[in-house]
């Protein structure tokens, strides 16, 4: 088994390592740790748009990242550590989450802090959620990966995942919202996201004699910057992806009542409907029509609102209110 360290601390090329580890790399035993930097990490299945605190993200400058495992969407910081075991397919029942907690759980236990499997994938103390798990099969090996919140910005999480539930209509996966806990509540003082690297590869190097450090050569580094290229940092994985979704939102402006639905397929607007009981004096079918074929993503469909006089259609509105009508 080969235990690797990320150099990194940029969620798109973590998120990228995991999928060049599991396609390209030959060894199929590892157990990977990474800590990212303010990133939101959605599950593949899922609606990235209906997940996200779009505006408070962009702010922030918080990445998101889709990653390959099904399941729902954390929010990582440099407090947050990821654990990640990649192996065959076939030594383990794949339902079963327990074997590749269970050293987390032992570690933590053997500190003294009374943390516990719940449900099928969550690790929990005292009720409160401190890891989320996932996993992937592919090309007959898989991964099982999880987070372990141990100083994170609590109040950053919960305003990046706040979304208005009622915007989206799709058959995505959605997350379970739980309460959520730090570590740091529980740990001896001074245990951080490092300190809980050491000692979890103190952990596995227990359970597994043979087990190496391995550090990424030059050109893995390289592949799995070709990866981030072509896919992590890509509008189209993270957000485009998204399977298809019917998008509503209405708004109060000085001119009345607007509202607009979308049809969204494979995150390129396909119908596009503006109702309300604004003043036009150009007919909105003209503007419904420009958004047709265009991606569901904020600056495109600012490019195509600036050019426009949104008077004509809508009376008194600025061109903030009607953006904000897109999402
Ligand atoms: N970092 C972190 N750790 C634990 N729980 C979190 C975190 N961020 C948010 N949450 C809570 O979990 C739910 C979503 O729970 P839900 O069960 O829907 O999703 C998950 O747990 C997915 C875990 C994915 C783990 C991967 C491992 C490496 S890359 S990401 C969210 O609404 C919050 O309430």
């Amino acid at each position: 088994m080969y235990i690797i360290d990320s150099p990194s601390n940029n969620a798109y090329f973590n998120i990228a390592t995991e999928e060049f580890l599991l396609s390209r790399f030959p060894t199929e035993d590892l157990f990977l740790l990474y800590v990212n930097a303010p990133s939101i990490i959605v599950g593949k299945f899922q609606n990235t748009l209906a997940e996200i605190n779009l505006d408070f993200v962009k702010e922030k400058g918080i990445k998101v990242v889709r990653r390959m495992s099904g399941g729902g969407t954390v929010y990582h910081d440099l407090g947050n550590l990821n654990f990640s075991f990649h192996t065959v397919l076939g030594q383990h029942d794949f339902m079963d989450f327990s074997i590749f907690t269970e050293p987390v759980l032992t570690l933590l236990n053997g500190l003294g802090v009374p943390a516990v499997l719940q449900g099928r994938n969550d690790l929990l103390v005292e009720g409160r959620k401190f890891s989320g798990n996932a996993k992937l099969a592919r090309q007959g090996k898989m991964i099982q990966h999880g987070t372990i919140l141990i100083d994170s910005e609590m109040e950053i999480l919960a305003d990046a995942l706040k979304v208005n539930p009622l915007k989206f209509i799709d058959k995505a996966t959605k997350s379970n919202r739980s309460r959520v806990v730090n570590l740091r509540e529980y740990l001896p003082a001074g245990t951080g996201t490092e300190e809980m690297k050491d000692l979890l590869k103190e952990e596995i190097i227990k359970n597994n004699p043979g087990a190496q450090r391995y550090t990424l050569t030059e050109d893995d580094v390289a592949q799995i910057e070709k990866l981030v290229a072509e896919k992590y940092e890509t509008w189209d994985w993270n957000f485009g992806f998204s399977p298809n979704y019917n998008y509503r939102k209405a708004i109060k402006v000085p001119a009345g009542f607007i509202e607009v639905h979308l049809d969204v397929v494979k995150g390129n607007i396909d119908k596009a409907k503006i109702f309300g009981d604004f003043f036009a004096a150009k007919p909105i079918e003209e503007l419904e029509e420009k958004l047709l074929g265009q991606k569901h993503e904020d600056a495109e469909i600012k490019k195509i609102l600036v050019s426009e006089d949104l008077t004509e259609y809508f009376g008194k509105v600025t061109l903030e209110e009607i953006i904000q009508l897109f999402f």
